[in-house]
């Protein structure tokens, strides 16, 4: 049951379209001389503004017919149908754990029962995954059902319930360019797109236009999901600018399928996601974007082995211990572990998977010399016969105090495509919600969106896609953190600061107040800080009844 949150703040204002909420942005701007650093408290008044009404969201995905479009589309036909299977360890029901919009919660703050922690989704109106329509492409004709069978994921059991409703599910046919992608991946190839390039991507746009259409949803995200490219040469007067991208493809000079379908998702208005780790993102592309102000975020699903890393190395380097030899190791025998097996989409996977601690390390210069990075390795092997159940073999050794030494070993087993699945239901929802909301700092006349390039996404991605001079975080509660933030900011609320202050002091000057149920007083005491009202545990409102507030 969904959690009904109300702020009830003379800061926000809830009316029959949108949540408004004036908001203190604050940071810091910060200036070195020499070894004196001055810091400067900033704050700047915005207005943050929520459409409140959800779409019908349509997810078309580019590999459709592979182990993670397979499994993401069965795992919301399941949990929509509420389907149970019996395994040999018991009566299993469909859920979307793993993902950290359905599954995970975020702290509201603290009520006369101490802390109220809600799930991630219900902090503001986002498309709920079992509603998404899915829809998309692949150079492999099979159907989904046979697709699904294929992957050799999901439970028999529950595949036999699902079969019927995916069997009906065929992918449109692709662009194909061989090049790109393993010699190896050339038998899946019989479902493929003829014609120019040009005339490919006017194809796909038509695709995509068609499924919205048939479909009836409101809105469409591209995600690709299919094999990983190589990376492809960035060369002025061909992909460097909009101009001459859009060029390039009329001229059917070199451009990768990637990168074809996000110029064709972007011409029609979509948001494009890459779960790939190749360069779709030209810099043609991240332009053309921009001037049609469509989000585009990537590069590569962050579902497992970086995942950890990105924990594991901040938890070492935020406890003052220096990493000097990080490797990883993996095996696995499902289709993306056979194109891996070729050289340049290796290097794809092998840079994304590489870059992951370089934040980390460069904000510690008490262990590290400028430019000293620990000792680096990945290695990616095939083995068809485990599937799509990935062994993933880590070894961290890093310098304690005193010339000690700290060595951890990981071993990790799972099903890669489980790991992925609910990765691709947030980057779409999340890409969904934030095409909802809207900034105006003070004194400016219009509302602007976030930026083209949709670095809210880093937390769900290897190798985030920034906007052009930003800085790339990686480091795994700083990525959760600035969602939960800005999130909380759309509701007029103060970013998470775990400072529990209140809780710190000799006397409690918040509880004391929440105790006596003074409301008025601790409204005095502690002005302007919003409160929620819960009853029971569960919130009196709904957004669309709530009382407006003054
Ligand atoms: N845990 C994970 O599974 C994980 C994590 C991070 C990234 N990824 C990336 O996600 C992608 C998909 O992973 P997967 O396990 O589903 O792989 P997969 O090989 O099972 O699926 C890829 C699908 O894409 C299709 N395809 C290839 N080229 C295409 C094209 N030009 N147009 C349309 N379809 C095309 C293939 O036929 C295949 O069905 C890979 O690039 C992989 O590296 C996966
Ligand atoms: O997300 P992660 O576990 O670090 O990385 C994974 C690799 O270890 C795996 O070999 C590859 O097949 C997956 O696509 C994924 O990229």
């Amino acid at each position: 049951m969904p959690v009904k949150i109300h702020v009830n703040s003379p800061n926000v204002k809830y009316t029959d379209t949108h949540i408004e909420a004036q908001y203190s942005y604050h940071t810091t701007s910060v200036h070195k001389n020499g070894n004196t650093v001055t810091v400067m408290p900033r704050s700047t008044e915005m207005t943050i503004r929520t459409e409140k009404h959800v779409p019908r969201l349509g997810v078309m995905l580019v590999g459709w017919g592979g182990n993670n479009g397979t499994t993401v589309t069965a795992a919301v036909l399941a949990n929509k149908m509420k389907l149970t299977w019996n395994t040999k360890t018991g009566l299993k029901k469909a859920n979307y754990f793993g993902s950290l919009l359905q599954a995970s919660t975020v702290s509201l703050g603290l009520g006369p029962d101490g802390e109220v922690n809600v799930p991630f989704c219900d902090l503001l109106p986002m498309v709920h995954p079992n509603d998404i329509v899915f829809d998309g492409w692949d150079i492999s004709s099979l159907d989904l059902g046979r697709a699904m069978e294929r992957a050799q994921v999901l439970d028999w059991s529950l595949q036999e319930q699902l079969r019927p409703y995916m069997v009906v599910m065929k992918p449109r046919p692709s662009i194909y360019i061989p090049e790109f992608i393993a010699a190896n991946q050339e038998s899946r190839a019989d479902n493929i797109l003829s014609g120019t390039m040009a005339e490919q991507v006017e194809c796909v746009r038509a695709d995509i236009r068609d499924f919205r259409q048939v479909s009836g949803v409101d809105k469409v995200i591209v995600v690709w999901t299919a094999t990983t490219e190589r990376f492809c040469d960035v060369v002025p007067g061909r992909n460097d600018t909009a101009e001459n991208l859009l060029a390039a493809i009329q001229g059917g000079s070199e451009v990768s399928p990637s990168t074809l379908f996000a110029v064709a998702s972007i011409l029609e208005g979509c948001a494009y996601i890459n779960g790939s780790p190749q360069n779709t993102f030209v810099p043609g592309a991240i332009e053309l974007a921009q001037q049609r102000g469509v989000f585009i975020g990537g590069d590569d699903f962050k579902s497992g082995q970086t995942k950890i890393k990105s924990v594991l190395v901040d938890f070492l380097v935020s406890s003052g211990i220096k990493p000097t030899s990080i490797v990883s190791y993996n095996h696995l025998g499902n289709n993306d572990g056979k194109n891996l097996s070729a050289p340049q989409q290796f290097r794809s996977k092998e840079i994304t998977k590489s870059n992951v601690v370089d934040d980390m390390v460069r904000c510690n210069s008490v262990l590290y010399d400028h430019g000293e990075k620990p000792d680096h390795c990945v290695v990616i092997k095939y083995i068809p016969y485990v599937g799509d159940s990935k062994r993933a073999m880590d070894e961290y050794t890093s310098e304690i105090m005193m010339g000690g030494l700290n060595t951890i070993v990981l071993h990790n087993t799972c099903e890669d495509s489980l790991l992925a699945s609910p990765i691709i239901m947030d980057l779409a929802i999340l890409t969904e919600l934030c095409q909802r909301v809207s900034f105006r700092p003070d004194g400016e006349d219009h509302f602007q969106s976030f930026h083209s390039v949709l670095a809210l996404l880093s937390f769900l991605c290897k190798a985030p896609l920034v906007p052009p001079g930003t800085p790339v975080i990686n480091a795994f509660f700083r990525q959760r953190a600035s969602i939960e933030n800005i999130l909380r900011a759309c509701l007029g609320l103060p970013p998470q600061s775990h400072m529990l202050l209140e809780e710190k002091l000799h006397r409690n000057f918040l509880s004391l107040q929440h105790t006596r149920g003074d409301m008025a007083t601790s409204k005095k005491a502690v002005a302007n800080v919003n409160h929620t009202e819960v009853t029971n545990g569960v919130h009196a409102y709904d957004y669309d009844d709530a009382e407006h507030s003054k």
